[in-house]
């Protein structure tokens, strides 16, 4: 700490979630950011990548280096591709530093299962088991005073917030979930691709990974943690040609009787506390733009009486409540201060 402030170093601060720390960190009144590390092009100032950043970050890029790493910060957010940080994490930890890892690497328990979904080595059991998984709204309680949070991934967030108050209360039928998702290419990193290249998605709206997305594991993990028996989901994603945003629409069989306005009583009441999660009023649906550059969570309902069906709808900013924006929330509740700090950006509308 200097001068009562939290030093922080972001590795993969060229990145989109990177970047996205960095400008919402400028808000934070707790935090110093000490260092912006590259692991491949060191040395240069950060604002030369990112002329946005001018006048507002004057630091160079800092190489990976765990022990300098130590020297200069006293918690580093992980914003590296899978695979990155399951060999990087244990050397930060054992350097002594708090983490914040918004990758995927540390999110599932099983090693076996991660193996499968992300076709990396697994991290070590210990780690797997030592890293808390941050959905604030949720597990909030969890990551008090803890040294290590993984930080969930951008659908599940959207679609865990959107089915857990609904599950927990026993209302719909864990067995029935079909979950449609859609995200804004910058969920894809900044990395080129022919998957997000302009052309391929301009003016068109593809599905992808369709039953193998690795997003899969995880909500299943945490549905059948909170429902207390297996779940499996139905799951695709599609790409849209959007920079920011998802949308996460889900299906469920009802298993009662309940109209839409039981459902934002229930969602209301579970979330009473929790200033980011907003449910709509009865049939006024979320749209992506109502919580852009914000760490907002809208949730909207239809319940379909024909079917027996209930309509989830959840909106996020994939780079803001799906990754940086959570992580941050995840840091104030690491480090026992007001969850909100820093982050009560009102969404950019248009
Ligand atoms: N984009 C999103 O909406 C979300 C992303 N995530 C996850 O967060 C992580 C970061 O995502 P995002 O920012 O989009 O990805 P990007 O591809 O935009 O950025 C990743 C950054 O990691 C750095 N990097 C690459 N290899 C290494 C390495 N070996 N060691 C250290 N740093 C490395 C790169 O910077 P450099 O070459 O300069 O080192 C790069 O800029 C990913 O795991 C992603 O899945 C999670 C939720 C949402
Ligand atoms: C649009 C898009 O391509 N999104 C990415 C989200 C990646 C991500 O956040 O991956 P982890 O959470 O597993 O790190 C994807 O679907 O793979």
């Amino acid at each position: 700490m200097t001068d009562n402030k939290l030093r922080v170093a972001i590795v993969g601060s060229t990145g989109y979630g990177g970047v996205e720390l960095i400008r919402l960190l400028q808000a934070h009144p707790y935090i110093e950011i000490a260092s912006v590390i590259s692991s491949s092009s060191s040395g240069v100032p950060i604002s030369d990548g990112f002329p946005h950043l001018t006048n507002i970050v004057a630091k160079n890029l800092d190489g990976v280096d765990p022990a300098e790493i130590a020297q200069a910060a006293d918690l580093v957010f992980t914003a590296t591709p899978s695979g990155v940080s399951a060999k990087l994490v244990p050397e930060l930890l054992a350097a002594g530093l708090k983490v914040i890892d918004l990758s995927g690497d540390f999110r599932l328990k099983d090693g076996a299962a991660y193996e499968q979904w992300y076709k990396h080595p697994a991290p070590s059991s210990e780690l797997l088991e030592k890293a808390v998984y941050g959905l604030c709204e949720v597990f909030g309680e969890d990551v008090k005073g803890v040294d290590f949070i993984s930080n969930p991934g951008c659908y599940p967030t959207a679609t865990l917030l959107g089915l857990i108050p609904a599950i927990s209360a026993g209302w719909i039928d864990p067995a029935s979930l079909i979950i449609d998702a859609k995200s804004g290419v910058s969920g894809a990193g900044r990395g080129t691709s022919l998957m997000t290249h302009f052309a391929e998605i301009n003016e068109n709206f593809k599905a992808y990974k369709v039953n193998k997305h690795q997003h899969i594991p995880e909500i299943e993990q945490v549905l059948s943690q909170v429902s207390g028996e297996p779940v499996t989901v139905t799951f695709t994603t599609h790409l849209v040609p959007m920079t920011r945003g998802i949308m996460s629409t889900m299906y469920a069989a009802l298993k009662g009787s309940y109209t839409e306005e039981d459902f934002i009583e229930l969602y209301r009441e579970y979330y009473k506390d929790r200033r980011f999660v907003r449910v709509r009023d009865n049939g006024v649906w979320p749209a992506t733009k109502e919580v852009s550059g914000s760490n907002y969570c809208d949730i909207g309902f239809a319940v379909d009486a024909r079917t027996n069906r209930l309509t989830v709808i959840s909106v996020i900013d994939n780079v803001v409540k799906g990754a940086a924006g959570q992580a941050i929330q995840n840091l104030n509740l690491m480090m026992g201060w007001e969850e909100s700090l820093g982050l009560t950006f009102t969404p950019v509308y248009p």
